[in-house]
């Protein structure tokens, strides 16, 4: 636990300059005017003096006030935190803490030069700006003083933070949904250690340059394929799962060696969904076992998280923290340092053009946009395995392409990649292997390049085996 740590919360001054800029526009024009009238109009110097001394000091009081909150900061300290707005301090007790969540409010006109007492949402807002903000629940409502006498009692706090992942940890406390204590401060070192000892893949300052269209289809197609030999770094063996008597998943054995990619085909209900479900630790086999980079995942779950990466069919994020904020989110909840994941979220942010729109809103992502942030997300801890349900789907011809070229980057540094679609041609020409899945049974498995050879295409294989009234064995 770090003590006695400040932090700053005003790095985003996009909502506060122009206020400032326009208060102070108000103000000069106001007190020009009203020392002009006094002047034209009433005929007495020593009271035109006056007027214009009570203008400067009632200008001066909001001039000293609105930029009071540039030069104070959050503290962090043994007793807790204590929020700081300028003059304005609130003082919160580290075991009054029941929650803290990163969130995004928007502000509104003057919002960022005050603290504000919202009496509908019950919610002491003490927020600058619209960035790294964090909703603060308290076990029991506290009183806090708003000045001129007033009072507010609440236990929900609004306020921002430049650093949060840091506040976070300085306060020892975790956002919901990240490991429990005990898990994290049993495990981390041995991760570690594992992660430092395999070949890691190249960062992503590495990954082939999106910019060159041209040459992109030549680069992937021309992209080396894995030897027999290669280390099996993905095994499913002999995985079930059952709904009641309906088996989704029966006997499921397959692998997925580093620096090849995997393709996961079969009709709707064939099973692939529920497969990954169960080698990301979403689902839970009755039967069968997951190793990824030899970590068996059900048997050792976190460690075996730590080794995979993986952009579901229809990602979640909070609406409310922009792109970037998503990145530092999950940078958090994965344990890494600070300094490596922010510049690795700028590489990701990059490569994945979202440089631009990294401080929006995730919902106001578009769908292409949201899928590739799921795949920044997915490749932050730079993982040994990456598993993609339908990952070309509802992405532009561009988009495609561009996914295309960051999977066959991430293949050459030697990771395995497992993906389900339903684009036969893409599985044909973009995959290393192909596995047909009907009725939960592997029903054929082939490498791309003797499909010609054995059955003229993947089409033809794959309507020839996946009739619906055809029966399968084990
Ligand atoms: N939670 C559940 N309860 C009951 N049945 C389920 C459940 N989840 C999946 N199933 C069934 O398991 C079978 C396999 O479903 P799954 O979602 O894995 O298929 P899929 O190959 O991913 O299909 P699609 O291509 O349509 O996404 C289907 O018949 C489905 O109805």
């Amino acid at each position: 636990m770090t003590l006695d740590r400040e932090f700053s919360y005003t790095a985003d001054k996009r909502n506060y300059l122009p206020m400032l800029v326009l208060f102070i526009a108000l103000a000069v024009i106001e007190a020009t005017m009203l020392t002009l009238l006094f002047r034209i109009f009433v005929d007495a110097p020593w009271e035109g003096m006056a007027v214009t001394a009570f203008l400067i000091l009632f200008a001066a009081f909001p001039a000293i006030l609105l930029p009071s909150p540039l030069f104070s900061r959050h503290r962090v300290d043994r007793d807790g935190l204590l929020l700081r707005y300028g003059f304005r301090s609130f003082r919160i007790p580290r075991e009054a803490i029941a929650s803290l969540q990163p969130t995004r409010y928007m502000l509104h006109g003057f919002e960022p030069f005050a603290c504000n007492w919202d009496e509908e949402e019950g919610q002491l807002k003490v927020c600058f700006s619209e960035s790294g903000q964090l909703l603060l629940k308290l076990k029991t409502p506290l009183t806090f003083g708003l000045g001129l006498g007033r009072k507010a009692t609440t236990d929900t706090l609004l306020f921002n933070a430049d650093n949060w992942p840091e506040l976070l940890a300085a306060l020892d406390v975790k956002p919901e949904g990240s490991r429990p204590d005990t898990d994290e401060r049993e495990e981390p070192t041995s991760v570690q250690d594992r992660r430092e000892e395999r070949p890691q893949p190249a960062s992503t300052a590495d990954l082939a340059d999106p910019r060159e269209p041209a040459r992109a289809l030549e680069r992937i197609e021309g992209s080396p394929r894995p030897d027999g030999e290669a280390e099996a770094v993905l095994a499913l063996r002999d995985l079930t799962r059952r709904f009641g008597d309906f088996t989704a998943v029966d006997n499921l054995t397959l692998t997925v060696r580093a620096g090849e990619i995997y393709g996961l085909l079969g009709c709707n209900g064939a099973g692939k969904t529920t497969t990954i479900k169960m080698m990301t630790g979403l689902l839970e086999p009755q039967a069968g076992t997951v190793h990824l980079a030899g970590i068996d995942l059900w048997a050792e779950p976190l460690e075996g998280k730590a080794t995979f990466g993986y952009v579901p069919d229809q990602a979640a994020f909070y609406g409310r923290l922009s792109g970037r904020e998503h990145l530092q989110f999950l940078a958090q909840m994965r344990g890494l340092p600070w300094d490596s994941s922010e510049q690795r979220i700028d590489g990701l942010l990059t490569r994945l053009d979202l440089a631009e729109q990294q401080h929006r809103s995730c919902q106001k992502y578009s769908f292409g946009m949201k899928r590739k942030l799921s795949l920044a997300g997915a490749l932050l801890h730079e993982p040994r395995v990456l598993i993609l349900d339908e990952p070309f789907n509802g992405l532009d011809p561009r988009a495609a392409q561009q996914l295309k070229r960051m999977l066959c980057a991430w293949r050459r540094e030697g990771a395995a990649i497992l993906l389900s679609t339903h684009d036969l041609a893409t599985a044909e020409s973009f995959c290393d292997r192909v596995g047909i899945l009907h009725k939960g049974h592997l029903i054929a498995e082939e490498a791309v390049t003797s499909l010609a050879e054995s059955y003229g295409n993947l089409e033809r294989l794959f309507f020839s085996l996946t009739e619906s009234d055809r029966e399968v064995t084990s």
